[in-house]
């Protein structure tokens, strides 16, 4: 049933016509101006190889065919890149209005067609042939979801050519992963990960003919453990399933991994496989800054479509050692509700959150450091010498004084909480992060800081609020502070009287991406442009569906 060229549609043959035309006419210019015999011919090669390429890119019909859509039948046009399907009406002299809608489908969303099969319940393989079945995603919003197109018919040659045609088309050379390694934690959040996985993630897989080797993490630090000897050569990319926590290992892991594999100790080395990352965790703000919703389907969905998003990292180092690769650091207000976060594990995660926040609230105390940062614009024009000269260590500004939080970001930090981020000045890959400085000032005047973030602006419009665009921080705690042992005491008036301990200790605690992490002296923090590749996109707002009442 499929028809050649001759079938086309009229406009179609006659833009054909059209484009030969002019390329005679090219054709003929360029043969008057070289002259000479031989070059002619060679022209005239060059043209046809030209044509030849031209009709291949084009938008020309591959295959066209009769099928039923929903209960009547169409006209199915497929091109390299799209499937059309215009309604076949019958003439009717006296209706002159009724001008058929085509449908049509991008094929860079179709992720799996199949064969559809008439078969009887429990029967396995065989049965009639009814026609294709594409599978792909439409967006709703910023989230993606399953659909599917059936095409009706009952012939089976013709079924196959379109299945055989249609099938190469959407597996040719492409980002979308064949092979990949995934890391689940059990443990995340409501310890739902592994469901998660099975529930929403397999089946597309499964049906995208993605294969996978699974890894159920045991303990922390086993998924880098694994990262650091498995053989990457066969896999496409890495899947995390899990909360901030594990997204952070991995993302270490994978950065990690290419530096070793480098053997480059010192300079951070781009990661080789791209990161996909299910969502499964409390918060999950790198999964919502890539895919703007907190949502297994839309995150599988990105996977198997191939989506990749290049994003900014940080490095972490003390004492010129590095800590960590990460995307977001706190020091001060976050790194003390995390720290208190943590010690209430038993708690859910919810509780957990709004007690920390409330307890360190109560609590407020800022922190005696010392802030250096170097601006974004510098580091870039001296980024391509590699080197961080004399002239960049002069222009870093430095200051002094007590600061009740200090936040680097390197992406935007969306999240259900903070639909434009906590970050909303930095984008995934502008090459720099934003370094938020909140100085000394009254609770209230914090907590209506705080509560900023949640609405659409204005949280640095306070006096005690500092934004630069950096592209290195360094924090230098001058006394680093402690809390007594019964500060965790439920008593609130406890708290009131309890002296500020000076700690003679040399490390402090840093929030890297919601993990504490333990660091000596000091903290230098570097952005790395395009550091990884995660499977997502670039989104400017993240879909709010909580709100906390706690402040
Ligand atoms: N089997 C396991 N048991 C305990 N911890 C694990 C296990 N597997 C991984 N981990 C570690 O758990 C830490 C927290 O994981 P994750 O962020 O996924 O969960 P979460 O903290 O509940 O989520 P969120 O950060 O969104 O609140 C990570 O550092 C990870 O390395």
């Amino acid at each position: 049933m499929s028809e050649n060229e001759e079938d086309l549609p009229r406009e179609q043959s006659d833009s054909t016509k059209k484009k030969k035309k002019k390329k005679e006419k090219q054709s003929a210019k360029k043969k008057k101006k070289n002259g000479e015999k031989g070059e002619e011919e060679k022209c005239k090669e060059e043209e046809e190889e030209e044509v030849k390429e031209e009709e291949k890119n084009s938008e020309g019909v591959l295959l066209r065919g009769i099928f039923k859509v929903g209960k009547k039948s169409h006209d199915v046009l497929l091109t390299r890149t799209r499937l059309t399907w215009i309604p076949i009406i019958p003439e009717n002299p006296t209706d002159e209005t009724s001008v058929p809608q085509p449908g049509v489908l991008l094929l860079q969303d179709v992720y799996a067609v199949k064969v559809k099969r008439r078969r009887a319940a429990g029967q396995q393989s065989g049965g009639a042939v009814l026609g294709v079945a594409l599978f792909c995603c439409k967006r709703r919003g910023r989230r993606l979801e399953g659909d599917t197109l059936h095409l009706h018919n009952a012939s089976t040659e013709h079924t196959h050519i379109w299945y055989n045609t249609l099938k190469e088309l959407i597996t040719g050379p492409s980002t979308r992963p064949r092979y990949l390694k995934v890391f689940i934690n059990p443990c995340s959040h409501k310890k739902d990960a592994v469901h998660i996985y099975r529930e929403h993630v397999a089946p597309l897989f499964k049906m995208a003919d993605v294969r996978t080797d699974i890894t159920v993490t045991e303990k922390k630090g086993h998924a880098l453990s694994v990262m650091k000897e498995c053989k990457l050569d066969g896999y496409d990319g890495v899947v995390c399933v899990g909360g901030d926590g594990s997204v952070a290992e991995l993302c270490h892991a994978l950065v990690f991994r290419a530096q070793l594999d480098a053997g480059s100790p010192e300079k951070p080395v781009t990661a080789v496989l791209p990161l996909g990352i299910i969502p499964a965790g409390s918060t999950d703000v790198v999964s919502c800054s890539v895919h703007g919703v907190r949502d297994p389907v839309t995150a599988a969905l990105h996977i198997v479509l191939g989506h990749l998003q290049q994003v900014d990292m940080c490095s972490f180092s003390s004492l010129g050692q590095l800590v960590h690769f990460g995307f977001s650091a706190m020091f001060g207000f976050g790194g003390q509700c995390l720290a208190r976060a943590e010690k209430k594990r038993w708690m859910s995660s919810t509780r957990r959150r709004e007690y920390a926040l409330v307890k360190t609230l109560a609590r407020l105390r800022p922190e005696d450091c010392q802030l250096s940062f170097l601006p974004a614009k510098k580091t870039n024009r001296d980024k391509d010498s590699g080197s961080v000269d004399a002239e960049v260590e002069e222009s870093w500004t430095t200051n002094q004084g007590l600061y009740l939080s200090i936040s680097i970001m390197s992406v935007p930090c969306l999240s259900p909480h903070t639909p434009r981020g906590l970050a909303p000045n930095t984008s995934l890959t502008n090459g720099s992060a934003a370094l938020i400085a909140v100085g000394n000032t009254s609770r209230s005047e914090f907590i209506k800081h705080l509560k900023r973030y949640g609405s659409s602006s204005g949280q640095f419009s306070f006096s005690f609020v500092e934004t630069h665009d950096v592209s290195a921080v360094r924090i230098r705690p001058r006394s680093l502070v402690g809390w007594p042992e019964e500060e965790e005491s439920e008593e609130e008036g406890e708290s009131k009287t309890s002296p500020i301990i000076q700690s003679e200790a040399s490390a402090f605690t840093l929030n890297i991406d919601g993990e504490l992490v333990e660091i000596a002296n000091e903290v230098l923090i570097r952005v790395h442009p395009r550091l990884i590749t995660l499977y997502g996109e670039e989104v400017d707002e993240a879909e709010s569906t909580v709100s906390c009442s706690c402040i």
